[in-house]
């Protein structure tokens, strides 16, 4: 890349000091070359300040029961105070007390406290990602409020779970993430680069190749170490001035953590940037290598400021370190009450007069934290919605007409969504087990109705109402197989589509294109061979034009179930909701299709026309009983199913089924647009 380009894209060769790495691009682009340690991390243009002050936060004091009941009498108390003078309250709980700080650019401050003391409340209200009700101010650069749109997305935030498909490789995860978010003026060698950089600077490389595994795919993957890196990864890929942790080293052996935070700590001296996480027992070769410590107990601020300072203070304020101790042990002993005087209160209630005497003592004594002077922000760095992601300069290709880049145009959103969809899900769509569920009944429906559509058997109103068995089984089974498991892809996609939208990363109408480009190849192939199978075996009409015409009434039969299920994840976003939402739905649609009970109460009659088995299973009569069968003249004097059969046009069938699958995709769009970001 020349470097005149690279200065565009901010990749600023003089800046970058933080390790030799020589890395071979090689996975996909074809381009192999060596990357010098100078085209390493660029530093982000805007250094951030963090301001916190007086921070309070509330939570209900009574769990609410969700339901409807619920939801009418919060309706009921919003009208009658709606109606009076006094605003009535639900009673609250304080978890959050005053809560003051400044983080200056550089600085990787480690938030500490016991279990419940508060920090992941407190981390995610840095991040604006916390809906409770809080007071207090937290500005960045004593403009941005966390919780603006724009502005919260240029913020990296590393939750305490990881987020990501399980299904994808490490570089998969890491690319697909650079694609969505990384301005479409960097080049696809230059977003592999800066890919293949964060992997060795994360030290990941060696299982870039592995897949992320989990408990849905069914496979074991990277460690939770691992894991944890490649979500840091994802976040340091646009390169953000503020990066905010939720318990990086949980579950990490102690060396493994020791360098994940030498990581950080490197990151924020040599890029400027302002770093929190909260840790939650660090072992003393960690605690000796935290910078600031901010910690908490019970809500309250209890210290805040240098780590290596903190000792001294408590010792001051008559709370000395026994000998030989780690000081985080000792301090989250102090803050869950424990004054080290050998007596375990073993409360850690808002009223524990241990922690009640800390408070005292530390009002008493406030910790003042020695002059920082002031840090002075480069003016000459560009405004911040210039400095990430989406809206780099692209100077390149608009040199010159201040036109702002975005983020990657809309069939790229699409086409990434649906590649790394199809490669998520082809796990559990072609598991053995499902596999082996459908073929086994495909082959046991062949040997029950071997033979059965041949024209002698049809002779027979028997013979031609086993066919018609048939048929109503082929739709309902292959249907519902699909059903069942569509009703799981937005439950189990809904934290990492919530994710995804609060950075900002694509449009939902790219992620349901993306997502109904995937499922089109994965809801085809397994009907497509059930049927061609049971087509076979069961001597269905030999002709070209009726298998067919078989296939398509199937296909999309199945394709409108999937839509359906889709639909009640989506609504739902809760699985056990929408599992029992499902069940109903399709003992509904299977009683209503026309097979089971033939005279429905007219009352009840409107479901059967929601029915689609019913318009599916009347157009395969339709192909393969019309004409083959004889005439019924008498209703009352024929035997079986046939009978009542009419035959009804086909095409007006096609179109009522083509009717259903448009009505309810455009339905799950509506649930996705409307309802994700609530839940
Ligand atoms: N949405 C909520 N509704 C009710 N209580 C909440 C809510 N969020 C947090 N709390 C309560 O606030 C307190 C602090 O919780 P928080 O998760 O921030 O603690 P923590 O220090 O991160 O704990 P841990 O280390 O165990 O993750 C806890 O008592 C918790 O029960």
């Amino acid at each position: 890349m020349a470097s005149s380009e690279r200065e565009e894209n901010e990749w600023p060769s003089e800046e970058v000091e933080m390790k030799a790495v020589s890395v071979d691009l090689e996975e996909g682009g074809g381009v192999k070359r060596a990357v010098s340690n100078s085209s390493f991390m660029p530093k982000p243009r805007t250094p951030m300040r963090l301001a916190f002050g007086e921070v309070c936060t509330y939570v209900p004091a009574q769990f609410e029961v969700p339901g409807v009941l619920n939801s009418l009498k919060k309706a009921g108390k919003a009208v009658r105070s709606a109606f009076s003078s006094e605003v009535a309250r639900a009673p609250e709980r304080q978890i959050l007390h005053n809560i003051t700080g400044v983080v200056n650019p550089g600085e990787v401050v480690a938030i500490m406290g016991p279990s419940g003391s508060g920090k992941t409340t407190f981390i995610s209200l840095l991040a604006g990602r916390n809906g409770l009700r809080t007071t207090g101010t937290i500005l960045y650069n004593d403009q941005h409020k966390p919780t603006d749109k724009t502005f919260k997305r240029t913020v990296g935030f590393v939750s305490q779970e990881d987020v990501m498909f399980e299904g994808l490789t490490v570089f998969e995860t890491l690319y697909y993430t650079a694609v969505l978010r990384l301005p479409r003026a960097m080049t696809d060698a230059e977003k592999r680069e800066r890919v293949y950089i964060i992997l060795e600077v994360l030290g990941i490389s060696k299982v870039k190749g592995s897949i992320i595994g989990g408990f849905r795919v069914g496979r074991r993957g990277i460690s939770g170490g691992e894991k944890k890196r490649v979500a840091i990864g994802q976040e340091l890929l646009y390169n953000p001035s503020v990066i905010l942790l939720d318990e990086p080293t949980s579950g990490l052996d102690s060396t493994t953590a020791l360098n994940l935070i030498g990581t950080l700590e490197t990151l924020a001296q040599v890029g400027n940037r302002t770093i929190v996480t909260t840790i939650h027992q660090p072992s003393s070769r960690i605690y000796q290598m935290l910078d600031k410590l901010l910690l908490m107990g019970q809500g309250h601020l209890l210290f805040y400021g240098d780590a290596s300072a903190a000792t001294d203070y408590f010792a001051e304020i008559g709370y000395a370190m026994p000998y030989g101790m780690n000081p985080a042990d000792y301090f989250l002993d102090v803050a869950s009450g424990w004054s080290g005087d050998g007596e375990d209160s073993g409360s850690t209630s808002a009223t524990d007069p241990e922690l009640k005497a800390l408070l005292r003592a530390i009002e008493e004594k406030p910790y003042s934290r020695p002059e920082v002077g002031e840090v002075v922000l480069n003016e000459s760095y560009g405004p911040t919605a210039e400095a990430f992601g989406h809206q780099w300069k692209n100077s390149i290709a608009y040199r010159g007409e201040g036109k702002e880049l975005l983020g990657p145009r809309y069939h790229t959103q699409v086409y990434v969504i649906c590649v790394r969809s199809l490669k998520e899900r082809r796990f559990e769509r072609f598991s053995s087990d499902s596999l082996f569920t459908v073929f086994f009944m495909a082959i046991l429906c062949g040997v029950l109705w071997f033979q059965a559509g041949v024209g002698a058997s049809l002779a027979t109103y028997v013979g031609a109402g086993d066919v018609a068995a048939l048929l109503f089984f082929l739709v309902t089974f292959l249907s519902f197989n699909i059903l069942f498991s569509s009703i799981f892809t937005f439950p189990n996609e809904k934290n990492m589509l919530l994710k995804e939208r609060e950075a900002g990363m694509y449009p939902i109408s790219a992620f349901f294109f993306g997502r109904t480009l995937a499922d089109i190849p994965l809801d085809t192939l397994i009907p497509v061979t059930v049927t061609t199978i049971i087509y076979v075996m069961a001597g269905l009409k030999p002709t070209a034009g009726a298998f067919f015409l078989t296939l398509t009434v199937v296909l999309i039969t199945c394709f409108t179930a999937g839509s359906l299920g889709l639909l009640i994840g989506a609504a739902f976003l809760n699985l056990k909701r929408a599992q029992s939402a499902a069940t109903v739905l399709m003992l509904t649609i299977m009683l209503t299709g026309g097979f089971f009970v033939k005279d429905i109460p007219v009352w009840l009659s409107w479901i059967s026309y929601l029915s689609y088995i019913q318009y599916a299973w009347d157009a395969l009569i339709n192909i393969h009983l019309k004409g083959r069968v004889p005439v019924c003249a008498d209703p009352s004097s024929c035997e079986g199913l046939l009978a009542q059969i009419q035959y009804g046009s086909l095409g007006m069938q096609f179109g009522i089924l083509m009717l259903m699958l448009t009505v309810l995709r455009f339905a799950v769009y509506l649930s996705l647009r409307f309802g994700a970001k609530n839940r």
